[in-house]
């Protein structure tokens, strides 16, 4: 039992965080050794297993990441990107598997996540599911296949709580579509759209977000054609499916060498 891999969730009071470590503590693989909160939050001193209302587990909430992150073999962090950056460099100097599911992240954020892999392991997905990086894959084979009669729109609906847009799920959508047509997607990407935009560019990868209720997320590629069109759809209902996957890349980057990782690689989806 002791010989297994400690876990740490940053943000466990989170929507996500709360997930994370049910699913840690229902793992038989795995022992959480560690939950972090930012200073200030009142569940900061208290067993997590109180503070999400049961019995006391024996870990308490700390916001001191240095001393929870030595105790770590796996930081699961979902978290925000600022956060997320200082944790990075920490978990590297402790040799953790980062896990990162935080979205949001600029170019310049990730380009510190990038140094951190130097020294340790990182995998990072907008979405940790399987059924959306099965998608993913999905989305580039569709782009492959079809010219630029047809119009690609990314359409990503999320609850009313969700702080970034596009979503990190639209991105890697994107990305994948970008891929497939051989192009970059930062050359022929089209969000936001509001007032008289003029007409859409041939070849463009247009982008578009719901924000409402509790829609847990959603994602919808669109190949729109004079005359027909195709759709490839994800309806996420339960967020366990992101928790589950961010826990298996926490106990498959274990016996990996340093470096940035995806879901792509822990789930072995290849071209
Ligand atoms: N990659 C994936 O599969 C998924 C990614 N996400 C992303 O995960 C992130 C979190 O989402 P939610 O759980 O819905 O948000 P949330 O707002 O419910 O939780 C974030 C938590 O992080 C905590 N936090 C912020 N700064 C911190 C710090 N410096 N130290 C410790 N804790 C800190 C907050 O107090 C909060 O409890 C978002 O970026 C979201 O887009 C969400 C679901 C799936
Ligand atoms: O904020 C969320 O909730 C989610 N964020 C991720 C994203 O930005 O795509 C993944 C999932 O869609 C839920």
């Amino acid at each position: 039992m002791t010989d297994l891999p400690g876990i740490v969730v940053t943000g466990g009071s989170g929507r996500m965080g709360q997930m994370l470590i049910n699913a840690v503590k229902a793992s038989e693989a795995c022992k959480l050794v560690g939950v972090l909160e930012r200073s200030g939050h009142d569940w900061i001193g208290q067993d997590v297993g109180v503070t999400m209302g049961g019995a006391a587990i024996g870990v308490t909430v700390s916001d001191d990441p240095v001393e929870t992150f030595a105790k770590a073999q796996a930081v699961i962090d979902f978290t925000a990107p600022a956060a997320t950056i200082g944790f990075a460099e920490l978990a590297a100097q402790a040799r953790a598997v980062h896990v990162i599911g935080t979205t949001g992240l600029t170019e310049d954020d990730i380009a510190h996540l990038d140094a951190a892999a130097r020294h340790a392991v990182i995998v990072r997905a907008g979405n940790m599911s399987l059924g959306v990086n099965l998608l993913a894959k999905l989305t580039k084979k569709v782009a492959a296949a079809l010219d630029e009669d047809f119009d690609i729109e990314i359409t990503e609906a999320h609850h009313h709580h969700k702080v970034d847009a596009p979503s990190g799920t639209a991105l890697m959508l994107g990305e994948a579509a970008a891929e497939g047509r051989g192009v970059s997607l930062k050359d022929v990407s089209d969000s936001g759209r509001d007032g008289i935009t003029g007409a859409r560019q041939r070849g463009d990868i247009g982008f578009s977000a719901i924000r409402g209720g509790d829609i847990v997320g959603e994602h919808d590629v669109l190949f729109a054609a004079a005359g027909e069109r195709i759709k490839l759809t994800h309806i996420a209902t339960d967020r366990a499916i992101f928790a589950r996957g961010a826990l298996k890349a926490a106990l498959w980057g274990q016996d990996k060498k340093p470096g940035s990782y995806d879901m792509f690689d822990v789930l072995g989806l290849g071209d």
